[in-house]
């Protein structure tokens, strides 16, 4: 938002902007609009604000600033000479927020309060094409150029950028569509080429009415046309939002040409007549704060916003009618005030709150005086009286099949952009800045992202309320246009790159905005009561001919022809259930105690329809007659007692019933003694019993499985003692092997033949030793290879082919003496019989029970 010189000073927020041009630039705007470039020379004072001139519609500022007479416009060509002031629809209404201190009403309705608009009927406040004064539409507006709404489905982006007195580090290219880009010099790295945005528009200079005319007149014609719209200013602070939106007394901004806009719109459509209520809001550390509120209330009762999805709601929020442009500048002139006076720094507050200015169009068709229906009152300001209160202002009633369009144009300066990245001080305020801001962005690239890749993730729209409150917006349900305003300061780069790439993302996300209609009920039931009449008298002529015509027909003819006059029927009987529905529901109201009709017969059908509900009654008539009979039989099945039988006759009945009551007791009794119990003790006997051997049979597994645990251990302690043994042969094999080599392999001779030289052995020390165990295994009386009975002896297997040195001692296998005399087999029996008795799986299979050893 803007500046004040004055207050600037003072600010704590020091800003980089240091160009403020108030008056009008002796430059042409031509100068300016290409390069967005002021010359030096024609710069005014630096220090000159906008700020002074938010409040820019109020007619006092206008007074007080603007010297020379206004400018005479000349009248729209077509419009009809006004009526003078004495003729009542000619008149022109006063805007109804105008406080009427004092004024007693007349009817017995509480006294309102003085700002309270909320009974203004709307009847009365009805602008329409007569009561716009030439002064409230803008001569400045291109009125033949009307342009399409912008893109239906696309968010219109656009790009401002703030002249500067500094050399613009941004390129803008008049292509189509307009792209901007940052000049390489200004790159921090030349090894990528500076990004091309493309926008809508990319627009430059001072001048306010292109702006306008570019990024917000489609959307302004689109809300007075029926669609909700949107437009806000989106960029870092002091870049120009509140230029753009509001401007100043030489360049009017955004939201002071709409309104001039939405009455010339009024002036040129005769044919509609129109109910606009204004409401001006501010978000502000995350509350939102009504601005046309009284300041007192506005702080005691901040606004709320209620609802879900696209039916968002803010209450309490005012909603001021208005009827003419100054009733406008009125309420934003109150607005400011109240804006300015809940704040101790004015500069700061702006650039770090969010305003959003509403103007709520209602509009209906003008009533032509044909006298349709009841309502035949010439239309405008005729209906005079009082009206009861209407939640958040008067509304305007469909009427005489005329139905009611709303729209709302919502106008936004949202808070300095920069805040949501830079804004270092954990403060409060710049906690909720970063949250709103922050959470745009994230709301939108959600949305852009769920667009773009049809996709349906959560979009964040509750973390605040900001987002909270534009959601029916941004889901597709409004025409939006965004205005990004850059500084275009190589100072800024960085937060202008941001702005452009905040600007991007919005681009991709999608709308689907429609108009919206209440519809006249009364109108609807006329209407069909119409073609109720309509389709009957071609129902009767059909029928009528039907005698003659069929003669001449194909029997395909007559059937299309049957298959017609039933279709007939069908519409008929449909739009009378439709009349019917709606009668029943005002009769039930009017007088609850008398039931509603089921159905009315029309003593005007065609016999062909009679027929029809002849046959429909004689089904019902059936299906009902069922139900007596199989009501007369639960009568019967009752016991007989007349209501007026003596007291005697129903002591008895009575005490019969009370009889039965008592036997059905024993026999439940009995039940219980006879059956109840015994198969209650039966069934505790059984669960004893088997309890007992559950319990045995669960001990049991638990041991079982416990002697296998222990028996896997064992195992795997004697697969690595195998192993161990099966090193210690290998080595002692490589030992032979080599004793061998070196010829010491021959047996070994007697001490006594030192004369003769031992002759080696046939086949080495190995071949010794292998037959050595052979002869051992034969002798203890294995046949099988010392490999098959590892793999049987144990319930561990070890792998095929590897040799078990499980059986042998290691005293056995130290006896390398190569004297095949020397008896081998004591040892060998030793120490077969020692492992037998210790092996430590044997030890714990003694243990088990039931195991075999
Ligand atoms: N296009 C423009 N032409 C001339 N002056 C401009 C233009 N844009 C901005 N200015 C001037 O720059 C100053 C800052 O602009 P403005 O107050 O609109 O910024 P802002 O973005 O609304 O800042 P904040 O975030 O604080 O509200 C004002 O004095 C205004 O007059």
């Amino acid at each position: 938002m803007a500046t004040s010189s004055s207050s600037s000073s003072s600010s704590k927020f020091t800003r980089s902007v240091p160009f403020t041009p108030k008056r009008p630039f002796s430059a042409s705007s031509d100068d300016l609009t290409n390069t967005g470039r002021i010359p030096r020379s024609t710069t005014p004072s630096l220090l000159g604000s906008a700020k002074k001139f938010k409040a820019a519609l109020s007619t006092e500022s206008r007074t007080r600033h603007v010297s020379k007479p206004r400018p005479k416009l000349a009248s729209v060509p077509g419009t009809p000479t006004k009526t003078d002031g004495s003729s009542s629809s000619g008149s022109r209404p006063k805007t109804p927020t105008t406080p009427r201190r004092g004024a007693e009403s007349p009817l017995p309705f509480p006294k309102m309060s003085d700002m309270d608009v909320s009974r203004v009927d709307p009847e009365e406040a009805l602008v329409d094409f007569q009561t716009v004064e030439p002064g409230d539409i803008s001569g400045e507006i291109d009125e033949s150029a009307l342009a399409d709404y912008g893109k239906e489905d696309k968010v219109l982006v656009s790009i401002r950028i703030r002249p500067t007195n500094a050399t613009s580090a941004w390129q803008v290219a008049d292509t189509t569509p307009k792209s901007i880009k940052l000049d390489p010099q200004y790159a921090k790295t030349t090894a990528n080429p500076p990004q091309d945005f493309r926008f809508d528009e990319v627009l430059t200079g001072s001048e306010n009415k292109p702006v306008y005319n570019a990024v917000a007149r489609s959307h302004v014609c689109a809300a007075m046309d029926g669609y909700n719209s949107v437009i806000f200013a989106y960029g870092q602070t002091a870049s120009g939002k509140t230029f753009t939106l509001t401007g100043d007394e030489d360049q009017p901004g955004i939201i002071p040409r709409a309104m001039k806009d939405i009455f010339a719109y009024i002036r040129r459509t005769p044919t509609r007549e129109y109910l606009l209520r204004c409401s001006y809001l501010e978000i502000y550390n995350e509350a939102i704060h009504d601005l046309l509120a009284p300041p007192s209330s506005s702080v005691s009762q901040p606004v709320q916003i209620q609802g879900t999805g696209a039916n968002i709601v803010l209450t309490p929020l005012r909603e001021e009618v208005v009827t003419s442009l100054k009733g406008v500048r009125e309420v934003l002139h109150r607005g400011e005030g109240n804006r300015r006076t809940a704040s101790t720094d004015w500069n700061e507050r702006s650039s770090r709150s969010h305003s959003v200015f509403r103007v709520v169009i209602e509009s209906r068709e003008r009533n032509s005086g044909s006298g349709s229906g009841s309502d035949s009152a010439p239309s405008g300001r005729s209906t005079p009286g009082f009206r009861p209160p209407t939640p958040g202002g008067p509304r305007l009633q469909a009427k005489g099949g005329r139905s009611v369009q709303t729209s709302v144009l919502s106008l936004i300066d949202l808070a300095g952009s920069e805040k949501a990245t830079s804004d270092k001080e954990r403060t409060r305020e710049g906690k909720y800045i970063n949250t709103s801001l922050l959470t745009l962005g994230t709301v939108i690239g959600t949305l852009a992202e769920n667009s773009a890749k049809n996709k349906n993730d959560h979009v964040p729209f509750r973390n605040s309320k900001l987002t909270r409150m534009l959601q029916p917006s941004l889901s597709g349900d409004a025409r939006i246009s965004v205005i990004c305003t850059i500084n275009p300061d190589a100072t800024a780069t960085g937060e202008s790159t941001s702005t452009l790439l905040f600007a991007q993302r919005i681009k991709k996300v999608q709308l689907n905005a429609q108009k919206k209609e209440i519809v006249d009920t009364e109108a609807l039931l006329q209407r069909y009561k119409k073609e109720i009449d309509e389709l009957k008298k071609r129902l009767a002529e059909k029928e009528a001919n039907a005698p003659t015509t069929n003669r001449r027909l194909s029997a395909r003819e007559q059937l299309d022809e049957s298959r017609a006059m039933n279709d007939l029927n069908s519409r008929i009987r449909q739009l009378t259930k439709l009349i019917l529905t709606s009668q029943t529901v005002d009769e039930t109201r009017g007088d609850e105690s008398r039931p509603a009709s089921p159905t009315k017969i029309d003593f005007d059908m065609s016999p062909y329809q009679l027929q029809q509900e002849l046959l429909a009654a004689h089904r019902q008539m059936e299906i009902q007659s069922t139900q007596i009979l199989s009501l007369e039989a639960a009568l019967l099945a009752r016991p007989q007692l007349s209501p007026d039988a003596p007291e005697g006759e129903k002591d008895r009945l009575l005490a019969g019933q009370a009889k039965t009551i008592r036997e059905l007791e024993i026999v439940v009794n009995g039940y219980e003694d006879n059956l109840g119990e015994p198969l209650r003790a039966v069934r505790e006997d059984v669960e004893r019993e088997w309890i007992t051997k559950l319990e045995a049979e669960v001990r049991r597994r638990e041991e079982k499985e416990a002697w296998a645990d222990e028996l896997v251990k064992q195992l795997e302690k004697e697969k690595k003692t195998r192993m161990k043994l099966e090193d210690e042969r290998q080595a002692l094999a490589a030992f032979v092997r080599k004793f061998d080599a070196l010829g010491l392999g021959s047996a070994l001779p007697p001490p006594s033949t030192k004369l003769n030289p031992p002759m080696p052995t046939p086949g080495g020390a190995a071949a010794v030793f292998a037959q050595r165990q052979r002869d051992r295994l034969q002798l203890s009386g294995f046949d099988a290879p010392m490999s098959t009975l590892a793999e049987t002896d144990s319930p561990m297997r070890l792998g095929a082919g590897q040799p078990s040195l499980l059986e042998e001692e290691w005293d056995a296998v130290d006896d390398v003496s190569f004297g095949d005399d020397k008896p081998f087999l004591p040892s060998a029996l030793k120490a077969s019989s020692r492992k037998q008795s210790h092996s430590p799986v044997r030890d714990i299979l003694r243990g088990k029970e039931n195991v075999p050893m």
